[in-house]
């Protein structure tokens, strides 16, 4: 079996952290990442932010888009109230397996739910196929150019957001988003907040973009 640095940090995991705690496995994620390799988890001081927003917004049903090893599924779900659930959407199958394994071991599998495939892909099943109505909190993690699609594809295509969803973007400084952020912003149906923050485990500026939806417009309602 290939070793490779997702593999070394979900076995620091199983080593080192405490079974069905998931405040032991983000810990400890961060642990390896900041002393031995750097990965491209949301990190200890934007999960901070993420924490508060989703404690705020008490969501439901949220989706993520880029699951990667999980961190992040892990955090949000040891937040959630009980009944609430996550789908997480990867494409990469390396990661989807990775990610499954970290998932178990913090006994979050009941409140998360991995889709692997793109997001262009399975965004537009969620209502059918996994009963999404609406989304009341989407945490956007994954390739940086397809925040505006995506977000066009929920909002646009498969309404699944309604007045007062939030949406969260990592990253809208480094790598950055320039589109979503222009659109977002100039989009008068979302209210936005930028929460300047570094980059995981890094000194380099970094930044969280939260947009709140207001509800369609009255154009919608004709
Ligand atoms: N379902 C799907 N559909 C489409 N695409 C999908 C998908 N699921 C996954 N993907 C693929 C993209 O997944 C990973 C995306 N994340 C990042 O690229 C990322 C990069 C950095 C970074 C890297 C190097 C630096 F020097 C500085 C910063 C930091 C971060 O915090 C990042 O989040
Ligand atoms: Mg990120």
């Amino acid at each position: 079996m290939a070793e490779n640095k997702e593999k070394r940090i979900l076995n620091f995991v199983l080593q080192n952290a405490v079974r069905g705690d998931p405040q032991s496995v983000v810990d400890t994620i961060d642990t390896y990442c900041s002393q031995k390799e750097w990965a491209m988890n949301v990190g200890d001081e934007k999960g901070l932010i993420l924490d508060k927003i989703v404690e705020e917004t008490k969501p439901s049903v949220l989706l993520e888009l880029g699951t990667y090893c999980g961190y992040s599924a892990v955090r949000i779900a040891g937040l959630l109230k009980p009944g609430a659930r996550l789908l997480t959407i990867e494409f990469n199958p390396d990661f989807v397996a990775i990610a499954k394994q970290m998932i178990e071991f913090a006994g979050v599998q009941d409140k998360v739910k991995i889709l692997e495939g793109p997001s262009e892909t399975i965004i537009p099943q969620l209502k059918k196929k996994h009963e999404v109505d609406t989304l009341d909190f989407v945490f956007l993690d994954h390739w940086k150019d397809r925040y505006l699609p995506d977000t066009v594809l929920l909002l646009v295509m498969c309404g699944m957001q309604r007045k007062g969803s939030v949406l969260l973007a990592d990253n809208v400084i480094c790598p950055g988003a320039p589109e979503f952020i222009k659109y977002i912003r100039n989009n008068n149906h979302f209210k936005c907040t930028n929460f300047p923050s570094h980059l995981e485990y890094m000194k380099a500026k970094d930044a969280m973009e939260k947009a709140v939806f207001l509800g369609p417009g009255l154009e919608s309602m004709c």
